[in-house]
């Protein structure tokens, strides 16, 4: 069945899910913006992925609404930005319509999900889960994990740089969607991605989570790659610590035993450099929220103590302050 697969953020993940998307024949559009988006529109959006290079003509635009209602939109920004485009994922949505978030940390209908009071949240994660409750809502729902190195190397063009790792995992948030998060997991099923229709999202949730709090988290700090973060002698400490924290609030949730071997999991990304750091690199708001704060928080409320990822929570949104990317309005300064 060919469906309407709208991607909303078609930058590194969301670009390269596109191509693949519309390879296998689904009417795909793109949401994008500024020079990325004129030159899809010019000449393309192309993905370059184990030497070859493949250009699809999706409709791209930077107005949601001009689109027709979606089977599918696939949500692929980074997570300071998803506040901002609950209107435009609602625009897109028609009582059919399933939504998934294609993202890194912890997702807000998972936090959402959670029997946790209001007032536990940071004030960053009770906004974004507010206005993602109310615009989208859980119902309607997948979630959606990337095990795939990628980056914009220029407007229209995205490069992979894992072609023999390209891993991504879906799992519906609410049962009403089980059928279409089934359908997206076929249709980007192929010899090129192993796409995953996982019966445990929520454990996946956070196996994803102790990497990226390391890889993530001490990479944009210090500007290592992922592999370098394991052979150098003075991070071994602070790695495996926060690997531990990340696995002792998990386990406070009911996930026990996320934790698989730290560095066959952190060697695997090999010389990459993670998402955020490319963020602090590229100077772009960084996830710092939903990849640390949201530890932090329920570390917290649980009496599971998170000293390590505590300090690079508290290091990173003021390396984030000092460069001007803060993903949102410092308090104290307000
Ligand atoms: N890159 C990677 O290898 C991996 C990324 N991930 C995760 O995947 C998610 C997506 O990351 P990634 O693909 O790297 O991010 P990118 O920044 O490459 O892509 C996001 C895209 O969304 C666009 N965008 C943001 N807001 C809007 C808007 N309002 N209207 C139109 N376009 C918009 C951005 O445009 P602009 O550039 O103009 O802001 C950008 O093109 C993140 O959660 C990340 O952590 C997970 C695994 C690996
Ligand atoms: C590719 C990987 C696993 C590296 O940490 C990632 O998720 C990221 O870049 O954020």
């Amino acid at each position: 069945m060919t469906m309407k697969i709208c991607v909303y953020g078609a930058g590194a993940i969301g670009g390269h899910l596109a191509v693949r998307l519309a390879e296998a024949g689904h009417d795909v559009s793109v949401v994008a913006r500024g020079p990325h988006l004129a030159a899809i529109r010019e000449a393309g959006l192309s993905l370059q992925s184990d030497g070859k290079t493949v250009t699809v003509h999706p409709q791209a635009t930077d107005d949601p609404s001009s689109l027709p209602t979606q089977d599918i939109v696939l949500v692929t920004v980074k997570t300071p930005a998803l506040m901002g485009i609950a209107d435009g994922i609602a625009a897109l949505c028609g009582p059919e319509t399933a939504v998934a978030f294609c993202v890194n940390g912890l997702p807000w209908w998972y936090l959402a999900s959670l029997d946790v009071p209001q007032d536990a949240w940071s004030p960053a994660i009770a906004a974004m889960i507010g206005a993602l409750t109310e615009k989208v809502g859980i119902s309607r729902t997948i979630g959606g994990i990337a095990f795939s190195a990628n980056h914009v190397e220029a407007p229209g063009l995205i490069m992979n740089s894992s072609p023999t790792a390209n891993r991504f995992v879906f799992g519906e948030a609410d049962e009403r969607v089980r059928p279409l998060c089934a359908a997206l997991v076929e249709a980007l099923s192929s010899d090129t991605l192993d796409a995953v229709h996982s019966e445990t999202f929520e454990r996946e949730i956070w196996k994803k989570l102790s990497l990226n709090c390391v890889t993530g988290g001490i990479g944009a700090l210090t500007g290592m790659t992922s592999r370098n973060l394991l052979i150098f002698p003075p991070l071994a400490d602070l790695t495996r610590d926060a690997w531990l924290e990340v696995g002792a609030v998990a386990a406070a949730f009911g996930m026990t035993d996320i934790l698989a071997p730290l560095k066959e999991t952190v060697a695997r990304v090999g010389n990459h450099k993670s998402s955020m750091l490319q963020d602090f690199e590229l100077r772009r708001k960084p996830e710092i929220e939903t990849l640390l704060g949201g530890v932090s928080d329920l570390g917290r409320l649980k009496g599971v103590p998170v000293p390590t990822i505590d300090t690079l929570l508290a290091l990173t949104r003021a390396r984030a302050e000092t460069l001007g990317i803060a993903p949102f309005p410092n308090p104290a300064q307000s």
